[in-house]
């Protein structure tokens, strides 16, 4: 029996294309990146899988895919698939949660120490050679704002905010609030965490990290009465989509001092631009959409991805199909 021809939009790791191989006919993009939207759309007329990590993937690439019956997605989030074209068509998409928690929780740390102690700021200060005696240097000119002991307010605790929580909490002493749409019981009792309303935990918090999910409901979630709601010695850290924020607003937060400063992985266009006034603020630490980017983690999650494309495609439920179109393997 033929083997079912799949697609790979990015260069995985050899040993997840090598099992990839033992069950499918892959074809790999080969360039650095990914391919351009009409490149992609062109390799897909005898395609049955799709292993990415982008999209969209829309009516008009499933138009372009006939053959199409499932996409895997080497990410947990999925707001790059059209869920309503993707059940209306009866492909499956897939994603890779639990795999990378740890690792983006340690990144989400990593923002909230080095925004809150100015790292990124007072290595280019020490850098640039401006640490000299004869400066009129003060103590204060260098402090930040301790994280230990300090109130965390997660909007979104799921899974990756479970993992900062653990951190938070059990590594940092820190008092742990969270805003989700429903209570999760285990979670207050596990950190002694205090489940609050939006505008509470935004008043009461040191750091606030948003960590849900891009969807309609969470489209510019953080708006200006948001950010007017925080204390002005407050950070805000961002890993979950751009787009979960009004962008201009957190800026004109950051510029009129609303807000002390902010950590951001993700951005409302990413690449962000380059005349972004975020990126001029050294108040403001920002970094290209890492969260699970380690070698290990990476691997994990394409392994995981190429598993759910494999079962999807031989008929047995993949293990991780996205919650909108698990009717088509139930
Ligand atoms: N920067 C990066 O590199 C990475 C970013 N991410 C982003 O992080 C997101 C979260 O991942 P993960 O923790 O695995 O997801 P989970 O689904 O486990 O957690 C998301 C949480 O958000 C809450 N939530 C959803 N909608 C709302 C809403 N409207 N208001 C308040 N809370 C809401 C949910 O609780 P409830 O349903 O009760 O509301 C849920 O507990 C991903 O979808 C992705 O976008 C993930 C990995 C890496
Ligand atoms: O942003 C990354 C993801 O896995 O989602």
């Amino acid at each position: 029996m033929s083997k079912p021809k799949i697609y790979i939009t990015k260069k995985i790791p050899d040993e997840v294309l090598a099992f990839l191989e033992q069950h499918c006919e892959c074809r790999m993009w080969d360039g650095r990146g990914t391919p351009s939207r009409e490149g992609l759309l062109g390799q897909l007329a005898e395609v049955e899988g799709l292993l990415t990590s982008s999209g969209p993937i829309d009516g008009e690439l499933l138009a372009r895919a006939p053959k199409l019956r499932v996409v895997s997605s080497i990410s947990v989030g999925y707001n790059h698939f059209d869920t309503e074209a993707m059940k209306a068509r009866g492909v499956i998409g897939t994603n890779t949660p639990y795999v990378l928690d740890d690792t983006v929780a340690d990144l989400v740390l990593s923002l909230m120490l080095a925004s809150a102690r100015r790292i990124p700021e007072l290595d280019h200060f020490v850098k640039q050679g401006m640490w000299k005696k004869g400066a009129g240097l003060t103590d204060e000119d260098f402090f930040g704002l301790d994280v230990h002991h300090a109130t965390l307010g997660i909007i979104g605790m799921g899974r990756i905010g479970e993992a900062i929580a653990k951190r938070a909490v059990h590594g940092f002493d820190m008092k742990l609030l969270y805003h989700n749409r429903s209570r999760r019981p285990e979670t207050e009792e596990r950190f002694h965490a205090r489940f609050c309303g939006l505008e509470e935990l935004l008043e009461q918090s040191d750091f606030v990290v948003l960590m849900t999910p891009l969807t309609p409901e969470t489209q510019r979630f953080m708006r200006k009465e948001h950010f007017d709601r925080m204390k002005r010695s407050a950070f805000f850290i961002n890993a979950s989509r751009g787009q979960t924020v009004d962008e201009q607003a957190l800026i004109e937060a950051l510029q009129n001092g609303t807000i002390r400063g902010a950590g951001l992985d993700v951005f409302d266009t990413e690449p962000v631009q380059p005349d972004n006034p975020l990126l001029q603020m050294p108040n403001v630490v920002t970094l290209p959409h890492i969260g699970s980017a380690t070698a290990k983690t990476r691997l994990d999650m394409a392994m995981t991805a190429a598993h759910n494309l494999v079962d999807a495609l031989a008929g047995r439920k993949p293990q991780y199909v996205v919650s909108e179109l698990r009717s088509l393997v139930e």
